[in-house]
């Protein structure tokens, strides 16, 4: 049995009923063994209340890049125990902190590689509190029985508004006046300022962000295109077109709404920089993958592009400070920062109240409902399990959560060891490999439980087990 499998069975068998708020929450001791740890049923009086399926004291959150308060809320309002950080982390200051966690929350900037993950023993799920989860070693994570959950359109909203921020922004030079004046130069010009009416928007990836985007730009006059791999209708009159040359060809204002995947790296380079039209503009709040940097630089300098503005960048800075956008980290930052009508932003596309506000709860949220239930709805990389409520009034209950291998033959195992109990309810599904099986057993004597777990772990094909009760 691995320490990862110890720790769970140990976390499931310390289970109390621990009521949220509730002053007189019922908590079993750190220090209990399983043996010790009797279940406890709900009284009457606290039946319309939360339950928590097992100690929820004991469960350890690492919540880094000042992820939002009602993140932090929503898990101590669990008793979770919460260690949060406002930024990023080195690879070994994680690898430590990671060893004993149950979740961990991260944005953008924290990578949580296979060499740490493989640290990370007792990690049930990781919340990404943002959209991207490419940061994330999703292979290995699943591999490893992790469920990863993101938050896939709570900030498309303030990534939209501030492309169109930044497209008045470029056509009429503001982030160049207001330098200027800023040091008291006052600068009053027309030449190469334009109105964005009657221009043409051209959006490359129509999801959550491009489309939104598409409505905003329309309604301030803009006619919009798009690329995008697959066949979308478009919103209003904005029009998909067949190859991402054609939106390059004859648009004024061409922006990046990919996701960062091998095809999507250094999808703006010298051919497609070449492509565009004489004076057109650049947006990028992607990835930082996604436009090769030296070649809008060339592209700019060869007045090919009027203007740019980048919110991500190949490499960031894992906190905020002076000085830590330079070459070291981006050996053209200083380039880049010396020349005109370039806005840069610090990949603050999805940094409003609203969104990180919303993206808290709905990350925390499905990270408790995963630790508490096993549900695994809006996982990235599980198959989306839920069943109906454990009914923790009826005695002897037990819910199995098991992950496994999709391999021929496994569901008759475990149906066979489950079998000797009533199964009330079950469901099972699988994703690219890997099959999550959700089942509540009735009949279970305390005695039987390690017995269920035991039999469990010895099948080929588990991955991971958890048993609520
Ligand atoms: N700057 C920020 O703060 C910020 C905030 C939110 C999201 N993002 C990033 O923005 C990107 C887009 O987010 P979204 O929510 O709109 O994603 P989405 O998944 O809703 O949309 C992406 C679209 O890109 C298309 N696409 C994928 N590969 C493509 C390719 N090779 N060519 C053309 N189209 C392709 C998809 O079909 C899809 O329609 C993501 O990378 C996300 O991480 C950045
Ligand atoms: O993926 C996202 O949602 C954006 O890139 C925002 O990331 P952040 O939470 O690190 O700002």
């Amino acid at each position: 049995m691995s320490s990862h499998d110890i720790n769970n069975l140990q976390h499931s068998f310390r289970r109390a009923v621990n009521l949220s708020g509730s002053p007189g929450a019922v908590s079993t001791s750190p220090t209990q063994s399983f043996m010790d740890t009797l279940p406890r049923r709900m009284s009457a009086s606290n039946k319309a209340k939360a339950l928590k399926p097992f100690s929820t004291g004991d469960m350890k959150i690492l919540l880094l890049e000042n992820v939002n308060a009602t993140a932090v809320d929503i898990f101590r309002e669990q008793g979770y125990q919460v260690e949060f950080l406002k930024s990023s982390l080195p690879e070994e200051e994680l690898i430590e902190k990671i060893k004993d966690v149950h979740a961990v929350g991260i944005r953008s900037k924290t990578r949580l590689t296979a060499n740490i993950l493989k640290h990370a023993k007792n990690l049930v799920c990781i919340g990404c509190f943002c959209i991207g989860t490419n940061q994330v070693d999703l292979t290995y994570a699943t591999n490893a029985g992790i469920a990863v959950f993101n938050s896939p359109f709570s900030n498309s909203r303030s990534v939209a508004e501030l492309i169109i921020g930044e497209i008045i922004t470029l056509a009429r030079q503001v982030g160049d006046r207001s330098i200027e004046l800023h040091t008291g130069t006052w600068n009053k010009v027309s030449n190469k300022c334009w109105e964005v009416r009657g221009k043409t928007l051209g959006i490359i990836g129509y999801g959550h962000i491009g489309s939104q985007l598409s409505v905003l730009a329309e309604a301030m006059g803009l006619h919009v295109l798009y690329y995008d791999t697959v066949t979308i209708m478009g919103l209003g009159t904005a029009r998909q077109v067949p190859t991402l040359d054609e939106l390059l060809n004859n648009s004024d204002f061409i922006t990046c709404h990919v996701p960062a995947t091998p095809e999507t790296k250094n999808m703006l380079s010298a051919p497609q920089f070449a492509a565009m039209k004489e004076g057109a503009y650049v947006l990028n709040a992607s990835r930082g993958t996604v436009v090769d940097i030296p070649a809008l630089i060339q592209a700019f300098k060869a007045g090919k592009i009027a203007g740019a503005a980048l919110d991500v960048y190949p490499s960031e800075p894992g906190k905020n400070g002076a000085g830590v956008f330079n070459n070291d980290l981006n050996p053209w930052a200083s380039e880049l920062t010396s020349l005109p009508n370039i806005i840069l932003t610090p990949h603050i596309g999805g940094s409003t109240e609203e969104a990180q506000s919303a993206i808290g709860v709905e990350v925390a949220t499905s990270l408790t409902k995963y630790i508490n239930e096993g549900t695994s709805v809006g996982s990235v990389n599980f198959p989306e399990v839920s069943l109906r409520s454990l009914d923790y009034d009826e005695e002897n209950t037990v819910r199995v959560l098991y992950i496994h291998h999709n391999v021929p033959g496994v569901l008759k195992t475990v149906n066979n060891v489950l079998s000797n109990h009533n199964i009330e309810k079950q469901f099972s599904d699988s994703k690219d490999g890997v099959a999550y099986l959700m089942a509540d057993i009735c009949d279970v004597n305390q005695s039987d439980i390690k017995d269920v777990y035991d039999q469990l772990n010895q099948t080929d094909a588990k991955i991971s087990i958890r048993l609520l009760y």
